[in-house]
């Protein structure tokens, strides 16, 4: 097992991945935040926690997206999929988009996210960010707008990433 960031690292950032979004949407005035679930809204929440910080008196637009019944294998196998909290409470119609997840993988997630996304509304543009992207590994037209950290790792390893309030410990590591 290899620390690709601790937790010191980790905090670090997520403050520039913020930082780099102010750099793009200033105020946020027709910007929303939306974090997937399941493990995307760890770092959805601190990346909101932290500009509503840098951003006093102003209220970021945030949600929590569910992609169970929108991914490509949902249908397929016998597998159960337990769906999770989708809690979007406003419209996404004509806002820019932010989603959000920890890992970008095949890019399959991403996919079902943007299907699942436009029950909300048809937003003027999207933009993802992640924390891993795992490079290489694609198997769809999707990259990150955003990126904590490119890696380079081969199909057997898995990227965990690990949040305190969730995992005990805040730290992202490669599992052989
Ligand atoms: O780009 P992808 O290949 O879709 O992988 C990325 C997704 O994988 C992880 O979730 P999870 O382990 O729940 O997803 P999985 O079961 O699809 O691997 C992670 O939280 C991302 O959402
Ligand atoms: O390495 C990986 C690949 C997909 N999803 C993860 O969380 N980790």
């Amino acid at each position: 097992m290899k620390t690709i960031l601790n937790d010191k690292q980790l905090g670090i950032t997520i403050d520039r991945l913020c930082h780099q979004l102010l750099e793009n949407h200033l105020r946020f005035e027709d910007t929303v935040l939306i974090g997937l679930q399941p493990r995307g809204i760890y770092l959805s929440d601190r990346i909101h926690r932290k500009l509503s910080q840098l951003l006093p008196g102003i209220q970021i637009p945030y949600g929590k997206l569910d992609i169970t019944f929108y991914r490509d294998d949902f249908k397929s196998g016998n597998e159960l999929h337990v769906p999770n909290e989708m809690d979007i409470n406003f419209s996404i119609e004509g806002k820019k988009v932010v989603l959000i997840d920890d890992v970008l993988y095949t890019g399959r997630t991403i996919r079902s996210a943007l299907d699942a996304m436009l029950d909300f509304g048809r937003p003027s543009s999207v933009e993802l960010l992640v924390l891993i992207d795992r490079r290489f590994s694609r198997q769809l037209p999707i990259q990150s707008d955003y990126t904590g950290r490119t890696i380079d790792a081969i199909i057997t390893q898995r990227v965990k990433v690990l949040w305190k309030e969730k995992d005990g410990k805040d730290e992202v590591v490669l599992v052989d």
